[in-house]
Parts: structure tokens; C-alpha cells; sequence
């Protein structure tokens, strides 16, 4: 979703009054004609829908054109975990948004070091101190921290130091010959207590149901922050292993009414 922000002359920050419309034979343009005087700031854009990516572009020269500089705020990278390989997504992906042009590209909890190396004027925001402040009066309520995989290490250990709690460690494994994960284990936890997975994407929920099965835990004692809820295809299996599940607004899939996540709005934190 491609949303626009400016000021107005009053001091206050509104919706951009260039508004997004496409020509009959599908081109993306925006309607400025007519537009009251503002000052464009920034777009958030949120999801993979590469239509948008155009239309942020095009707001991006109106702004440019009007002598402004602009902040494209991306909070979920598209192609970031497309970090190796042929086609090499991430590339491709960090190509179009620096053809954008934008003066500052803002990103959240980025899959892996590997697209934020590719995209020009980044600045990324970490997702320790957003679950932090959401979690500040429950933290007491937990034991600690699980990290799903070894990916995972750095952004866990952060999160831990945030809410002041042990991080504890799971493994994800994988047959090398087929790709495919072939199971799950965690560290022996604390007979009490409840205990925060934390990682950046949560797709098809497959990786958050094999590590609550290796914990041993119910959703009694489990809980889930990810950074992008993408909540594809089983994820509302996710309801049986987990008591809340925490994410943000990165990505539409956030609102899957059957997962049902408590969704932290991220504007505010990358502006
Ligand atoms: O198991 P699903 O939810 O499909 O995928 C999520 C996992 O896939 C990885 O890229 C993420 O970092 C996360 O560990």
C-alpha cells in the first residue's frame, strides 16, 4: 500500500494531495493539477506490489520537480530474502528502488545484510527497540527470549538486551541435497515461565510451528513477534502454538483476520 505525507502551510501534516490515478492503458501517473501548496515529506509503502514501486517513483520526481527532498519509507524490503542466486532477487529489487531517486530510503529489520548493502542512502531501523517499547509493561511477564536460527542470532541477542532477558537458542535444520528443513531443536528452556520468538518474517508459518513443537511448549508459555507478517497459506495454524503474536504494518498480509496479530503501526518510528 503507497501512502504520501507533505505539510500545508497551517503547520500540519496531511495526505499528499497528489494523488496516485493510472491512464487507460495502465500507466501509473498522479493527479497534481489543482493541488493546494504543500510541502511533500515522505510515502510509506508497504508489501511487494511493483505497480506501487512506480507510483512511489512518480511522487518522488513531483516532489523532486518542486524543489523538495523526500524520505521513501519501506519498512519490508521486497527481494530481501532473495540474497544469493540466480535470479539475484534482492539485486534486482535494490535496483528499482534506487532508480526511485529517493533522498533517503528508510527500511525495518532487514532479512540479512545483504540488500541494505545494495540500496543507496539507506538507513535501517532495528527492531529491539520497537518490541521494547510495545512489551515495556510486560517484559516481568517473560523468561525469555528464543531465537529460531542461527540468521536470527544478532537481531534475538538485541532484542534480549532490550527487555533486559536470557536469549535461549533453537536450531532450524536442513538436508542439503533437497533445501528442505528437515527439523527442528531448542536449547532445554526453564520449567516456568514464558518465552518470546522472535525473528523478521513470518511466511507460511511453517518455520514458528516446527520450533513450538521442539520447545515442547504450548500457547500458554509461547509468544511471537515478527517483524513482516506476511501470514501466508497455514499461518493461521499459528493460533494453536502461540498465545499473541506481535508484528507491524510492513506488509498487508499483517491483517490476516485468521492469525489475528496485535499489528504495531511503524511510521512513527521511522520518520
Ligand atoms: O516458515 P515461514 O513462516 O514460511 O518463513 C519464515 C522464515 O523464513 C525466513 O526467511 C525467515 O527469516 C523466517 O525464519
Amino acid at each position: 500500500m503507497f501512502t504520501a505525507y507533505a505539510t500545508v502551510p497551517q503547520g500540519y501534516t496531511v495526505h499528499s494531495a497528489a494523488t496516485p490515478m493510472s491512464f487507460p492503458a495502465g500507466e501509473a501517473h498522479l493527479k497534481v493539477e489543482g493541488s493546494p501548496a504543500e510541502t511533500p515529506l515522505y510515502f510509506y509503502l508497504t508489501g511487494a506490489d511493483a505497480n506501487e514501486y512506480i507510483t512511489a517513483a512518480m511522487w518522488i520526481d513531483y516532489a523532486h520537480q518542486g524543489g523538495h527532498k523526500v524520505q521513501a519509507l519501506i519498512p519490508y524490503l521486497p527481494g530481501a530474502r532473495q540474497d544469493r542466486g540466480t535470479p539475484f532477487g534482492a539485486k534486482v529489487y535494490a535496483n528499482l528502488i534506487n532508480a526511485m531517486n529517493a533522498d533517503e530510503v528508510v527500511c525495518f529489520d532487514p532479512h540479512s545484510p545483504v540488500m541494505p548493502a545494495l540500496v543507496r542512502n539507506l538507513r535501517v531501523v532495528d527492531s529491539s527497540a520497537v518490541i521494547a517499547q510495545l512489551l515495556r509493561n510486560k517484559a516481568g511477564e517473560y523468561a525469555g527470549v528464543i531465537c529460531p536460527d542461527a540468521g536470527a542470532k544478532e537481531r534475538t541477542a538485541r532484542t534480549a538486551a532490550a527487555l533486559g532477558l536470557p536469549l535461549y537458542s533453537a536450531e532450524k535444520h536442513r538436508d542439503f541435497a533437497t533445501g528442505k528443513l528437515s527439523g527442528f531443536t531448542c536449547e532445554e528452556l526453564p520449567e516456568e515461565g514464558r518465552f518470546l520468538v522472535v525473528d523478521d518474517i513470518c511466511d507460511g508459518g511453517g518455520t514458528f510451528m516446527g520450533l513450538a513443537a521442539a520447545t515442547g511448549l504450548g500457547p500458554d508459555r509461547l509468544d511471537l513477534w515478527v517483524s513482516h507478517g506476511v501470514f501466508s497459506g497455514k499461518a493461521a495454524q499459528l493460533r494453536q502454538a502461540y498465545g499473541s503474536i506481535y508484528t507491524t504494518d510492513s506488509h498487508p498480509g499483517a491483517a490476516n483476520p485468521d492469525v489475528a496479530a496485535y499489528i504495531t503501526p511503524l511510521i512513527s518510528h521511522l520518520i
